[in-house]
Protein backbone atom coordinates (compact mmCIF):
# COMPACT_ATOMS: atom_id res chain seq x y z
CA UNK A 1 0.00 0.00 0.00
CA UNK A 2 2.76 2.23 0.87
CA UNK A 3 4.39 2.03 -1.97
CA UNK A 4 1.35 2.81 -4.35
CA UNK A 5 1.09 5.64 -2.58
CA UNK A 6 4.39 6.77 -3.96
CA UNK A 7 3.77 5.45 -7.13
CA UNK A 8 -0.17 7.50 -7.51
CA UNK A 9 1.88 10.72 -5.60
CA UNK A 10 4.41 10.28 -8.34
CA UNK A 11 2.16 9.43 -11.18
CA UNK A 12 0.32 12.71 -10.48
CA UNK A 13 2.97 15.13 -10.14
CA UNK A 14 4.12 13.58 -14.05
CA UNK A 15 1.11 14.02 -15.03
CA UNK A 16 0.73 17.71 -13.35
CA UNK A 17 4.08 19.06 -15.03
CA UNK A 18 3.37 17.93 -18.52
CA UNK A 19 -0.42 19.03 -18.33
CA UNK A 20 1.82 22.72 -17.36
CA UNK A 21 4.82 22.01 -19.29
CA UNK A 22 3.42 25.07 -22.33
CA UNK A 23 3.91 27.72 -19.16
CA UNK A 24 7.86 26.67 -19.39
CA UNK A 25 7.14 28.10 -23.14
CA UNK A 26 4.39 30.67 -22.31
CA UNK A 27 6.78 32.28 -19.55
CA UNK A 28 9.82 32.57 -21.88
CA UNK A 29 7.53 34.15 -24.87
CA UNK A 30 5.83 36.68 -21.91
CA UNK A 31 9.77 37.36 -21.18
CA UNK A 32 11.01 38.17 -24.71
CA UNK A 33 7.65 40.48 -25.42
CA UNK A 34 8.80 42.04 -22.12
CA UNK A 35 12.22 42.54 -23.61
CA UNK A 36 13.59 41.09 -20.25
CA UNK A 37 17.28 39.69 -21.84
CA UNK A 38 17.47 43.24 -23.54
CA UNK A 39 16.70 44.99 -20.01
CA UNK A 40 19.58 42.31 -17.98
CA UNK A 41 21.76 43.33 -21.32
CA UNK A 42 21.81 46.91 -21.28
CA UNK A 43 21.12 47.39 -17.58
CA UNK A 44 17.99 49.60 -18.79
CA UNK A 45 14.90 50.21 -17.12
CA UNK A 46 12.20 47.44 -17.85
CA UNK A 47 9.45 48.85 -20.04
CA UNK A 48 6.22 50.09 -18.77
CA UNK A 49 5.54 47.15 -15.97
CA UNK A 50 2.50 48.89 -13.70
CA UNK A 51 4.51 49.75 -10.50
CA UNK A 52 1.95 47.99 -8.66
CA UNK A 53 2.62 44.98 -10.53
CA UNK A 54 6.49 45.09 -10.60
CA UNK A 55 6.52 42.89 -7.58
CA UNK A 56 5.18 39.39 -10.37
CA UNK A 57 8.10 39.91 -12.42
CA UNK A 58 10.18 37.98 -9.70
CA UNK A 59 8.29 35.35 -9.91
CA UNK A 60 8.24 34.92 -14.06
CA UNK A 61 12.08 35.11 -13.10
CA UNK A 62 12.19 32.15 -10.74
CA UNK A 63 10.77 29.77 -13.16
CA UNK A 64 13.11 30.99 -16.22
CA UNK A 65 16.05 30.89 -13.70
CA UNK A 66 14.82 27.50 -13.18
CA UNK A 67 15.06 26.18 -16.76
CA UNK A 68 18.31 27.95 -17.20
CA UNK A 69 17.39 30.95 -18.77
CA UNK A 70 18.82 33.34 -16.35
CA UNK A 71 21.25 33.31 -13.51
CA UNK A 72 20.23 34.64 -10.38
CA UNK A 73 22.82 36.28 -8.45
CA UNK A 74 20.96 36.79 -4.90
CA UNK A 75 24.07 38.81 -3.09
CA UNK A 76 25.10 41.13 -5.94
CA UNK A 77 23.34 44.67 -7.08
CA UNK A 78 22.31 43.68 -10.47
CA UNK A 79 20.09 40.85 -9.50
CA UNK A 80 19.84 38.67 -12.97
CA UNK A 81 22.23 37.73 -15.84
CA UNK A 82 21.96 36.30 -19.24
CA UNK A 83 22.88 32.29 -19.84
CA UNK A 84 23.86 31.38 -23.19
CA UNK A 85 20.39 30.76 -24.00
CA UNK A 86 18.80 33.62 -23.63
CA UNK A 87 22.01 35.79 -25.06
CA UNK A 88 19.99 34.12 -28.25
CA UNK A 89 17.00 36.05 -27.49
CA UNK A 90 18.19 39.86 -27.32
CA UNK A 91 16.27 42.11 -30.07
CA UNK A 92 19.22 43.78 -31.03
CA UNK A 93 22.27 41.13 -32.61
CA UNK A 94 25.07 42.44 -32.30
CA UNK A 95 27.19 42.15 -28.96
CA UNK A 96 30.42 43.95 -28.76
CA UNK A 97 32.64 40.96 -29.79
CA UNK A 98 30.38 39.11 -31.98
CA UNK A 99 27.38 38.11 -33.70
CA UNK A 100 24.76 36.66 -31.54
CA UNK A 101 22.50 34.46 -33.92
CA UNK A 102 18.98 35.24 -33.05
CA UNK A 103 16.37 32.36 -32.24
CA UNK A 104 13.44 35.14 -30.93
CA UNK A 105 11.17 34.25 -34.46
CA UNK A 106 11.03 30.48 -34.22
CA UNK A 107 9.89 31.02 -30.57
CA UNK A 108 7.35 33.06 -31.43
CA UNK A 109 6.38 31.16 -34.90
CA UNK A 110 6.30 27.77 -32.29
CA UNK A 111 3.97 29.96 -29.78
CA UNK A 112 1.20 31.90 -32.61
CA UNK A 113 -1.88 30.86 -32.48
CA UNK A 114 -2.21 29.13 -35.61
CA UNK A 115 0.77 26.91 -34.53
CA UNK A 116 -1.02 26.17 -31.48
CA UNK A 117 -4.70 25.71 -32.81
CA UNK A 118 -2.34 23.47 -35.32
CA UNK A 119 -1.89 20.99 -32.21
CA UNK A 120 -4.95 21.96 -30.55
CA UNK A 121 -7.14 19.86 -33.52
CA UNK A 122 -4.44 17.19 -33.78
CA UNK A 123 -6.88 14.23 -32.66
CA UNK A 124 -9.83 15.63 -34.92
CA UNK A 125 -7.29 15.17 -37.64
CA UNK A 126 -6.09 11.66 -36.99
CA UNK A 127 -9.30 10.90 -36.67
CA UNK A 128 -11.01 12.79 -39.67
CA UNK A 129 -11.57 10.34 -42.92
CA UNK A 130 -9.47 11.98 -45.73
CA UNK A 131 -6.70 10.58 -47.52
CA UNK A 132 -5.26 13.60 -49.14
CA UNK A 133 -2.10 13.11 -48.07
CA UNK A 134 -1.66 17.25 -48.45
CA UNK A 135 -4.45 17.56 -45.84
CA UNK A 136 -2.72 18.62 -42.33
CA UNK A 137 -4.13 19.10 -38.74
CA UNK A 138 -2.65 23.11 -39.42
CA UNK A 139 -5.14 23.51 -42.67
CA UNK A 140 -7.70 22.09 -40.54
CA UNK A 141 -7.58 24.26 -37.64
CA UNK A 142 -6.77 27.73 -39.25
CA UNK A 143 -8.96 26.26 -42.76
CA UNK A 144 -5.99 26.63 -45.38
CA UNK A 145 -2.78 24.77 -45.80
CA UNK A 146 0.81 26.27 -44.00
CA UNK A 147 2.32 27.55 -47.18
CA UNK A 148 -0.88 29.30 -48.34
CA UNK A 149 -1.50 30.69 -44.58
CA UNK A 150 2.07 31.83 -44.75
CA UNK A 151 1.33 33.92 -47.99
CA UNK A 152 -1.59 35.58 -46.84
CA UNK A 153 -1.21 36.20 -42.85
CA UNK A 154 1.58 38.71 -42.38
CA UNK A 155 1.92 38.27 -39.31
CA UNK A 156 2.58 34.52 -39.57
CA UNK A 157 4.24 34.91 -42.58
CA UNK A 158 6.47 37.23 -41.56
CA UNK A 159 7.80 35.47 -38.38
CA UNK A 160 8.23 31.88 -40.21
CA UNK A 161 10.34 33.41 -43.36
CA UNK A 162 12.62 35.99 -40.21
CA UNK A 163 12.65 32.16 -38.15
CA UNK A 164 14.42 30.84 -41.81
CA UNK A 165 16.27 34.07 -42.40
CA UNK A 166 17.84 33.66 -38.49
CA UNK A 167 18.77 30.07 -38.68
CA UNK A 168 19.76 30.16 -42.57
CA UNK A 169 22.51 33.02 -40.58
CA UNK A 170 23.70 30.57 -38.26
CA UNK A 171 24.13 27.56 -39.98
CA UNK A 172 25.50 29.74 -43.52
CA UNK A 173 28.38 30.69 -41.55
CA UNK A 174 28.86 27.09 -39.95
CA UNK A 175 28.76 25.21 -43.19
CA UNK A 176 31.02 27.82 -44.67
CA UNK A 177 33.67 27.71 -42.62
CA UNK A 178 33.78 24.18 -41.31
CA UNK A 179 31.82 22.02 -43.83
CA UNK A 180 34.20 23.66 -46.50
CA UNK A 181 34.67 20.10 -47.99
CA UNK A 182 31.73 19.57 -48.80
CA UNK A 183 31.93 22.69 -51.97
CA UNK A 184 34.89 21.75 -53.09
CA UNK A 185 34.83 21.28 -57.03
CA UNK A 186 31.27 22.91 -57.49
CA UNK A 187 30.87 25.08 -59.76
CA UNK A 188 26.84 25.64 -59.30
CA UNK A 189 24.72 24.96 -56.79
CA UNK A 190 20.45 25.25 -56.19
CA UNK A 191 18.87 25.81 -52.88
CA UNK A 192 16.06 24.43 -53.36
CA UNK A 193 13.32 25.83 -51.03
CA UNK A 194 15.65 27.98 -50.28
CA UNK A 195 13.02 31.06 -49.16
CA UNK A 196 14.77 34.44 -48.86
CA UNK A 197 18.03 33.38 -49.87
CA UNK A 198 20.21 33.74 -46.96
CA UNK A 199 22.15 30.41 -47.24
CA UNK A 200 22.67 30.67 -50.90
CA UNK A 201 24.01 33.84 -50.31
CA UNK A 202 26.37 33.00 -47.85
CA UNK A 203 27.62 30.00 -49.50
CA UNK A 204 27.94 32.80 -53.04
CA UNK A 205 30.02 34.72 -50.40
CA UNK A 206 31.89 32.27 -49.49
CA UNK A 207 32.93 30.69 -53.04
CA UNK A 208 32.76 33.15 -55.47
CA UNK A 209 33.34 30.74 -58.33
CA UNK A 210 30.21 28.66 -57.15
CA UNK A 211 27.14 30.29 -59.11
CA UNK A 212 24.36 30.16 -56.58
CA UNK A 213 20.37 30.16 -57.20
CA UNK A 214 17.27 29.95 -55.15
CA UNK A 215 14.56 28.15 -55.87
CA UNK A 216 11.08 28.48 -53.92
CA UNK A 217 7.87 29.43 -54.72
CA UNK A 218 7.05 32.29 -56.69
CA UNK A 219 5.17 34.14 -54.01
CA UNK A 220 8.32 33.65 -52.02
CA UNK A 221 11.13 34.95 -54.53
CA UNK A 222 9.27 37.56 -56.56
CA UNK A 223 10.44 40.29 -54.60
CA UNK A 224 14.03 39.29 -53.52
CA UNK A 225 17.19 41.38 -54.63
CA UNK A 226 20.08 38.95 -55.40
CA UNK A 227 22.97 39.83 -52.34
CA UNK A 228 25.47 38.94 -54.68
CA UNK A 229 26.41 39.05 -58.20
CA UNK A 230 26.67 35.28 -58.18
CA UNK A 231 23.24 34.57 -57.03
CA UNK A 232 19.97 34.76 -58.29
CA UNK A 233 16.65 33.77 -57.45
CA UNK A 234 14.05 31.02 -59.50
CA UNK A 235 10.40 30.81 -58.61
CA UNK A 236 8.84 27.10 -58.87
CA UNK A 237 6.60 24.48 -57.30
CA UNK A 238 9.82 21.79 -56.13
CA UNK A 239 7.16 18.81 -56.58
CA UNK A 240 5.76 20.14 -60.08
CA UNK A 241 8.32 22.20 -62.38
CA UNK A 242 12.00 21.16 -63.61
CA UNK A 243 14.47 22.06 -60.71
CA UNK A 244 17.02 24.36 -62.42
CA UNK A 245 20.57 22.02 -63.26
CA UNK A 246 23.06 22.44 -61.51
CA UNK A 247 26.51 20.51 -60.43
CA UNK A 248 24.75 20.66 -56.73
CA UNK A 249 21.09 20.84 -55.02
CA UNK A 250 20.87 21.86 -51.38
CA UNK A 251 18.07 20.68 -49.97
CA UNK A 252 18.36 22.74 -46.16
CA UNK A 253 15.09 22.12 -43.81
CA UNK A 254 12.63 20.47 -46.54
CA UNK A 255 12.59 17.34 -46.71
CA UNK A 256 10.82 17.03 -42.97
CA UNK A 257 7.91 19.31 -44.23
CA UNK A 258 6.61 16.03 -46.48
CA UNK A 259 5.51 12.59 -46.04
CA UNK A 260 7.55 10.24 -47.81
CA UNK A 261 5.84 9.73 -51.21
CA UNK A 262 6.07 13.16 -52.15
CA UNK A 263 9.96 13.44 -50.69
CA UNK A 264 10.59 10.66 -52.89
CA UNK A 265 9.16 12.83 -55.82
CA UNK A 266 11.23 16.02 -54.79
CA UNK A 267 14.51 13.71 -54.30
CA UNK A 268 13.61 12.52 -57.84
CA UNK A 269 13.49 15.66 -59.21
CA UNK A 270 16.48 17.04 -57.51
CA UNK A 271 18.40 14.05 -58.94
CA UNK A 272 17.38 14.98 -62.50
CA UNK A 273 19.00 18.57 -62.23
CA UNK A 274 22.34 17.19 -61.00
CA UNK A 275 25.11 15.16 -63.08
CA UNK A 276 26.09 11.47 -61.75
CA UNK A 277 28.35 11.13 -58.85
CA UNK A 278 31.42 10.59 -61.23
CA UNK A 279 30.74 13.72 -62.88
CA UNK A 280 30.63 15.59 -59.53
CA UNK A 281 26.94 15.57 -58.88
CA UNK A 282 25.68 15.83 -55.35
CA UNK A 283 22.80 16.67 -53.16
CA UNK A 284 23.30 18.03 -49.90
CA UNK A 285 20.96 17.37 -47.45
CA UNK A 286 20.34 19.38 -44.03
CA UNK A 287 17.97 17.61 -41.47
CA UNK A 288 17.67 15.82 -38.54
CA UNK A 289 18.33 11.82 -38.26
CA UNK A 290 15.97 10.66 -35.31
CA UNK A 291 18.22 8.50 -33.05
CA UNK A 292 21.81 9.53 -34.47
CA UNK A 293 24.71 10.15 -32.09
CA UNK A 294 21.88 12.10 -29.60
CA UNK A 295 23.20 12.05 -26.06
CA UNK A 296 21.10 13.84 -23.85
CA UNK A 297 17.20 13.54 -22.92
CA UNK A 298 16.41 17.04 -23.71
CA UNK A 299 18.36 16.50 -27.67
CA UNK A 300 15.91 13.51 -28.15
CA UNK A 301 12.65 15.39 -26.47
CA UNK A 302 13.34 18.38 -28.90
CA UNK A 303 13.95 16.21 -32.07
CA UNK A 304 10.29 14.26 -30.98
CA UNK A 305 9.01 17.96 -30.62
CA UNK A 306 9.71 18.85 -34.28
CA UNK A 307 8.41 15.51 -35.55
CA UNK A 308 4.98 16.43 -34.03
CA UNK A 309 5.11 19.73 -34.99
CA UNK A 310 6.08 18.86 -38.90
CA UNK A 311 3.28 15.78 -38.64
CA UNK A 312 0.86 18.51 -37.30
CA UNK A 313 1.62 21.43 -39.22
CA UNK A 314 2.23 20.12 -42.98
CA UNK A 315 1.61 16.12 -42.30
CA UNK A 316 5.57 16.13 -42.66
CA UNK A 317 8.11 13.84 -40.17
CA UNK A 318 11.52 13.45 -38.81
CA UNK A 319 13.39 10.28 -39.96
CA UNK A 320 15.95 8.18 -38.36
CA UNK A 321 18.86 7.11 -40.85
CA UNK A 322 16.79 3.73 -41.97
CA UNK A 323 14.10 5.70 -43.03
CA UNK A 324 16.20 8.30 -44.63
CA UNK A 325 17.95 5.89 -46.26
CA UNK A 326 14.94 4.05 -47.75
CA UNK A 327 13.79 7.53 -49.18
CA UNK A 328 16.87 7.57 -51.07
CA UNK A 329 16.89 4.41 -52.39
CA UNK A 330 13.19 4.22 -53.73
CA UNK A 331 14.55 7.81 -55.31
CA UNK A 332 17.64 6.03 -56.98
CA UNK A 333 20.29 7.36 -54.99
CA UNK A 334 23.16 4.42 -54.17
CA UNK A 335 24.80 5.71 -51.50
CA UNK A 336 24.68 8.40 -49.11
CA UNK A 337 27.60 10.44 -46.22
CA UNK A 338 25.78 11.68 -42.58
CA UNK A 339 27.49 14.43 -41.05
CA UNK A 340 27.24 15.65 -37.68
CA UNK A 341 28.44 18.92 -37.26
CA UNK A 342 24.88 20.83 -36.74
CA UNK A 343 23.98 20.02 -33.34
CA UNK A 344 20.56 18.21 -33.85
CA UNK A 345 20.44 18.00 -37.39
C1 LIG B 1 11.09 25.17 -43.71
S1 LIG B 1 11.37 26.32 -44.99
C2 LIG B 1 13.12 26.19 -45.20
C3 LIG B 1 13.71 27.40 -45.85
C4 LIG B 1 15.22 27.38 -46.05
N1 LIG B 1 15.66 26.20 -46.80
C5 LIG B 1 15.94 27.45 -44.74
O1 LIG B 1 16.30 26.40 -44.20
O2 LIG B 1 16.10 28.55 -44.20
C6 LIG B 1 10.69 25.49 -46.41
C7 LIG B 1 10.70 26.29 -47.69
O3 LIG B 1 10.09 25.52 -48.73
C8 LIG B 1 9.35 26.40 -49.56
N2 LIG B 1 8.34 25.62 -50.27
C9 LIG B 1 7.21 25.07 -49.79
N3 LIG B 1 6.56 24.41 -50.74
C10 LIG B 1 7.28 24.55 -51.88
C11 LIG B 1 7.11 24.10 -53.22
N4 LIG B 1 6.06 23.36 -53.56
N5 LIG B 1 8.06 24.43 -54.14
C12 LIG B 1 9.14 25.18 -53.78
N6 LIG B 1 9.34 25.64 -52.53
C13 LIG B 1 8.43 25.33 -51.60
C14 LIG B 1 8.78 27.40 -48.58
O4 LIG B 1 8.38 28.59 -49.23
C15 LIG B 1 9.94 27.60 -47.62
O5 LIG B 1 10.77 28.66 -48.01
C1 LIG C 1 5.79 26.55 -36.23
C2 LIG C 1 6.90 26.09 -37.07
C3 LIG C 1 6.73 25.68 -38.33
C4 LIG C 1 7.76 25.10 -39.16
C5 LIG C 1 7.39 24.74 -40.42
C6 LIG C 1 8.29 24.16 -41.29
C7 LIG C 1 9.59 23.94 -40.89
O1 LIG C 1 10.50 23.35 -41.71
C8 LIG C 1 9.98 24.30 -39.63
O2 LIG C 1 11.27 24.03 -39.36
C9 LIG C 1 11.74 24.31 -38.14
C10 LIG C 1 9.06 24.86 -38.76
Amino acid sequence: MEEKVDELLQSQAHVWNHALKFFDSMSLRCAVELGIPDVIHTHAQPMSIQPSKAQHLGRLMRLLVHSGFFDANEQEDVKYSLTPSSRRLLRHTHTHTRTTFQIIPFLFLSLDKATIASMGALSGWLCSSDQDHNSSSFEMANGKPMWDYSAQEPSFGNLFHQAMVCDSEFIGKIVTEKCSRVFEGLKSLVDVGGGTGVMANAIAEAFPHITCSVFDLPQVVSNQQPTAKNLSFIGGDMLESKIPPANAVMLKWILHNWDDEQSIKILKKCKDAIPSRAEGGKLIIIDMVLDNEVEDRESTETQLFFDVLMMANLNGKERNEREWKNLFMEAGFSDYTIVSKLGLR
